[in-house]
């Protein structure tokens, strides 16, 4: 019988934006603003498709994208484009991901169970199993605040809670790392059950050999895409091997190399390079957008028209003789102050362009 397709991703890409000052934090909110940000691709086409029953670890060097692939196929955060269908229901377990610091560690089981749908009766069951699971650090804090425990505790406690789950696909990214021997062991065990019930699991680990004991495949990401895929057998030696070379490279080239890959991106050159798939996987999310020059046009009218309205409004001034007569409402005095302000605003939109361009051809 054929297996069930369980995750089916076609050429998913994330584009970051590099908020490097506060300044560029708050032009991230402003709709006008965020256009000058620098960006950074962390995934730039990836596509796989994982079946029912697959355990797949995902392996790369550090920064290679796997955190927000993983990110994305559990719908924490959305892809910039691309498509993702995911068929059943995903878990997933990162250090401290999705947990509350002022909480205490019961209170968060209490939490994320409820939050994937347990009845307070199965919580109450379960609840000192997934304790105990989780090792002798944290039950000695179980009742404290989750924000004094070490990053390690906080990962055993997540597992802790996703093993006592039910999901058909369990996402783990690190979390077997931070325990000691015996918590490996415990966890190795649960995913060797979980696998044998038939689950899917998508596993990250700088671990190579927990990848070998647990993932029939393995696929390789580097700088956003996808370099190989493959049995455990298949795909790791060559890893091991460009993990190597790469690691003789100086701390300067390494950041110069993921600066420039980060840079060199764009989806037209992704669709060039599969013309025969449709356009709509290479196309943004509405929501990763910008607004293009003319609705930033409309939208600033629209926000100027609101604004002397409710002035007119305020000052009991009929619409009609406030736009005849703007200076009834209002002084001149302000009329200099708003247009000095859009001339600086816009002054520092062109200087911070320039800069970018600048630095971008240096
Ligand atoms: N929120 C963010 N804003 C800007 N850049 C980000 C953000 N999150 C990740 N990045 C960048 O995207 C790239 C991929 O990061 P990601 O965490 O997915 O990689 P990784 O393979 O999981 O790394 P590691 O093995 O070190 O955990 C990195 O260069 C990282 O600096």
């Amino acid at each position: 019988m054929d297996k069930k397709l369980k995750i089916r991703a076609r050429y998913l890409t994330k584009e970051y934006d590099m908020m490097k000052t506060k300044s560029d934090k708050l032009k991230s909110l402003m709709p006008f603003g965020n256009t000058n940000i620098e960006k950074f691709w962390a995934l730039k086409g990836v596509s796989f498709d994982i079946y029912e029953g697959d355990s797949v670890g995902i392996v790369g060097l550090n920064g290679g994208g796997k955190s927000t692939l993983l990110n994305i196929v559990s719908q924490i955060i959305p892809p910039t484009s691309g498509e993702l269908e995911v068929n059943g229901t995903t878990n997933i377990i990162s250090v401290g991901a999705g947990l509350n610091g002022k909480l205490s560690g019961r209170e968060n089981i209490i939490m994320k169970c409820e939050m994937l749908g347990m009845s307070p009766a199965e919580i109450d069951e379960k609840m000192d199993d997934i304790i105990n699971f989780a090792g002798d650090q944290v039950i000695k804090k179980i009742d404290q605040p989750v924000k004094t425990y070490s990053s390690g505790m906080k990962s055993r406690l997540g597992f802790s809670v996703l093993v006592h789950q039910d999901p058909d696909i369990l996402i783990i990214d690190e979390a077997l790392s931070v325990g000691d021997a015996p918590f490996f062991e415990k966890g190795v065990a649960r995913m060797k059950a979980f696998k044998e019930q038939g689950k899917t699991i998508m596993f990250v680990s700088h671990s190579l050999s927990q990848v070998k004991t647990l993932c029939d495949k393995v696929v390789w990401i580097d700088h956003g895409r996808v370099v190989m895929e493959g049995t455990a057998a298949e795909v790791l030696p060559q890893f091991e091997e460009f993990q190597r070379t790469y690691n003789k490279k100086s701390k300067a080239e390494r950041a110069k190399i993921t600066r420039d890959s980060g840079q060199n991106f764009s989806l037209e050159e992704l669709h060039e390079e599969h013309p025969d798939d449709p356009i709509s996987y290479f196309q943004k999310k509405l929501y990763d957008k910008p607004f293009s020059w003319p609705t930033q046009g409309v939208l600033g009218f629209l926000t100027l028209l609101l604004i002397f309205t409710i002035v007119a409004t305020l000052k009991e001034v009929p619409l009609r003789t406030a736009v005849l007569h703007p200076l009834y409402i209002i002084p001149a005095s302000w009329l200099l102050v708003i247009v000095a302000v859009i001339v600086v605003i816009a002054g520092i939109g062109i200087l911070t362009r320039h800069r970018k361009e600048r630095h971008v051809l240096d």
